[in-house]
């Protein structure tokens, strides 16, 4: 097994995040310098169960570690405040404790609900990532960032947490759907638009093989995009300046998944896709970006299957829900939105006081009131 790894420097919180094909069957051995007894609880969801599950438990059988599954409804609509307290609940009940170790087994949705449990359980206990979609390798398992999503907004509610170690086999990505990995690539051509030109050119040559299955292109670029964020994490963990960057698409994005309710209509990563095709729109509008720029990124995303336009939403939204939504969005300071607005590919920047008026007409331009 040939292994990449990417370390996340942040003091005592540092980790490792490891990178390979085949790594759940070595689960058990990679996971024993971490564990204070022999036994992990698991939380995953039905799917990841049944595509990946019995591939996790040949690993920890392997080295003789007990394990307890608990395993959650498949969906967006998992990351809630009730499904917090039946996820406490159930870990308290199999007497979970601090220095035990938690492993989330799965996508965003259950990395981001175990993560924020883990944060809060006994006032703070261990958790390892084992990201089993895209968007997981490449963004959610990496950073500590957990929450769940409220009435009001996206991951409203929710705690930074790192965990101890992030397990990404790029294998368990065989058994994701089509849908489901054209999401995550759009968190993946994120990066290049944040900060790396270069990898977005990459990504352009290199994004059809990725998404049709090719080992060497996926682990490259899941490396590429830890090490990205990585860095960002690591300059500012808990997202007083640059962390934001990461946000690029999401202001929009966010405020369409919230629109939809979280109901798997339109996916985090699909969402992001048309945010960040909103963002270059707007950014062009201020005279920021060059148009050509923005058609080049629209492109891209269009080629890669995700939606580029308000004719790809799956109802209809207005310009007072979105912009209501954007104004509980995370990033609002002194109430006023902060965007984060490219001046180019590869070239993104955090803008704060961003105009409410124009930013709602650019949206009644888009979408209509
Ligand atoms: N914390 C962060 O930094 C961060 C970053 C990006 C996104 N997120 C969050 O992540 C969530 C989205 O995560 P996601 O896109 O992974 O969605 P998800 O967790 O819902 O997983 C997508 C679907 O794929 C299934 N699945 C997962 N792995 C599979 C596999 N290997 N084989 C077959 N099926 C599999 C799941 O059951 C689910 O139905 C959103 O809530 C988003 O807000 C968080
Ligand atoms: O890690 C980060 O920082 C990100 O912003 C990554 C995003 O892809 C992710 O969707 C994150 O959950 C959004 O953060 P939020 O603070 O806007 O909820
Ligand atoms: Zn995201």
């Amino acid at each position: 097994m040939t292994m990449q790894s990417v370390h996340v420097s942040l003091s005592e919180r540092s980790y490792d995040i490891l990178i390979s094909e085949g790594l759940l069957e070595h689960a058990g051995a990679v996971l024993n310098p971490f564990l204070n007894r022999r036994y992990v609880a698991i939380v995953t969801d039905e799917n990841v169960h049944s595509a990946q599950g019995d591939r996790l438990i040949a690993g920890l059988k392997a080295e003789s570690v007990g394990f307890d599954f608990i395993t959650l409804k498949p969906g967006e609509a998992t990351k809630s405040f009730g499904q917090l307290e039946e996820l406490t609940s159930q870990l308290l009940d199999l007497g979970i404790e601090r220095n035990d170790l938690v492993l989330a087994f799965g996508g965003g949705v259950i990395g981001d609900l175990t993560g924020f449990a883990c944060s809060i359980l006994r006032r703070g206990c261990r958790f390892a990532q084992i990201p089993t979609t895209l968007l997981a390798q490449v963004d959610s398992a990496v950073g500590g960032k957990t929450a769940v999503n409220v009435k009001q907004g996206k991951n409203l509610v929710g705690a930074f947490h790192q965990p101890a170690l992030v397990l990404c086999d790029v294998a368990a990505l065989n058994t994701l759907s089509e849908r489901e990995l054209r999401a995550g690539y759009a968190e993946v051509v994120k990066y290049g638009l944040i900060a790396d030109a270069p990898f977005f050119k990459w990504l352009e040559a290199n994004g059809p093989a990725l998404l049709n299955g090719d080992i060497a292109t996926r682990t490259q670029a899941v490396k590429r995009s830890c090490e990205l964020k990585a860095a960002i994490v690591e300059e500012d963990e808990k997202e007083d300046g640059a962390r934001a960057l990461l946000n690029l698409g999401h202001t929009f994005g966010h405020a369409f998944e919230a629109a939809f309710g979280y109901s798997g209509k339109f996916l985090h990563g699909e969402a992001v896709a048309l945010g960040t095709v909103f963002a270059f729109e707007y950014s062009v509008r201020l005279g920021r970006c060059a148009p050509n720029d923005a058609e080049r990124v629209k492109r891209h995303l269009k080629l890669s299957g995700l939606p580029i336009g308000i004719d790809n939403l799956p109802g209809p939204v207005s310009a007072d829900q979105l912009i209501s939504f954007m104004m509980q969005d995370k990033k609002v300071q002194q109430g006023a939105l902060t965007l984060i607005l490219p001046d180019g590919i590869g070239a993104a920047k955090v803008v704060k006081d961003a105009d409410y008026d124009d930013v709602k007409q650019f949206l009644i331009n888009k979408i209509g009131a």
